[in-house]
């Protein structure tokens, strides 16, 4: 059974991952090798490595080469762990304050991930942290922040507006009637902006080159 679940989660996650940037291998309340079960269904259903991002387990980010690890705030140093990895391996950890990112960013951390921003049922009597916070994660991080919790379509132009390298989406995606369609949705939004930060970053490149200029004209 629990490899059956396995498989169907990893098909499942394998037909959204070509709209996804990463997919990450969760399983919060089971163990490590339920965990490798689950991350290498995801490798066989041809999801690519550099793709994957291992939760919580380095002994399983390591035996399984994965692309990354995702290491809880109060995990081990994002430094060390990464001189455990391949090289090149990503790591980041999973915040919920100013100060945990910061901890993380000197820890070394490639990048955070901070929740929960909006309302969630996976986060039940925890209120949400809200974009006010965010933005000043965003503001006071040199890594990238990535928002998490919450997260419908339509709130991802705020989110980039706070100062959001991306956004994480678990309920979503996975508990929509489509899960396909859903991440189609959240990938068309997020292309959408930041296709137009390169339109606005190229006029403002052209209007100091060139003097005064309108969008229409690059
Ligand atoms: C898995 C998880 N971690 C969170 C944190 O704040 O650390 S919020 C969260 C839930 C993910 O959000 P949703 O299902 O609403 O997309």
């Amino acid at each position: 059974m629990e490899n059956d679940s396995h498989a169907y989660v990893a098909q499942v996650a394998a037909a959204i991952y070509p709209y996804v940037h990463f997919v990450h291998a969760r399983l919060k309340q089971k163990g490590a090798s339920e965990l490798l079960g689950l991350t290498r269904s995801m490798v066989e259903q041809g999801i690519p490595l550099q793709q994957i991002v291992v939760n919580d387990r380095v002994d399983v980010a390591l035996l399984t080469l994965a692309g990354a690890v995702q290491l809880p705030a109060n995990g081990l140093p994002a430094q060390d762990v990464k001189g455990l990895l391949p090289k090149g391996t990503r790591c980041g950890v999973s915040v919920h304050s100013l100060e945990e990112a910061q901890i993380a960013e000197r820890a070394g951390a490639d990048y955070v991930l901070y929740g929960h921003v909006y309302e969630t049922h996976c986060k039940p009597g925890v209120v949400p942290r809200g974009t006010a916070q965010l933005e000043r994660i965003c503001r006071l991080s040199n890594i990238p922040v990535i928002a998490l919790g919450g997260i419908q379509p339509h709130h991802i132009p705020e989110l980039y507006h706070a100062g959001a390298s991306g956004i994480a989406v678990m309920s979503g995606i996975w508990e929509a009637e489509s899960p396909i369609a859903a991440a189609m949705e959240y990938r068309q939004m997020v292309d959408q902006i930041v296709c137009s930060r390169c339109k606005e970053t190229r006029v403002e490149e052209f209007r100091k080159k060139y003097g005064q200029v309108s969008g229409e004209e690059i």
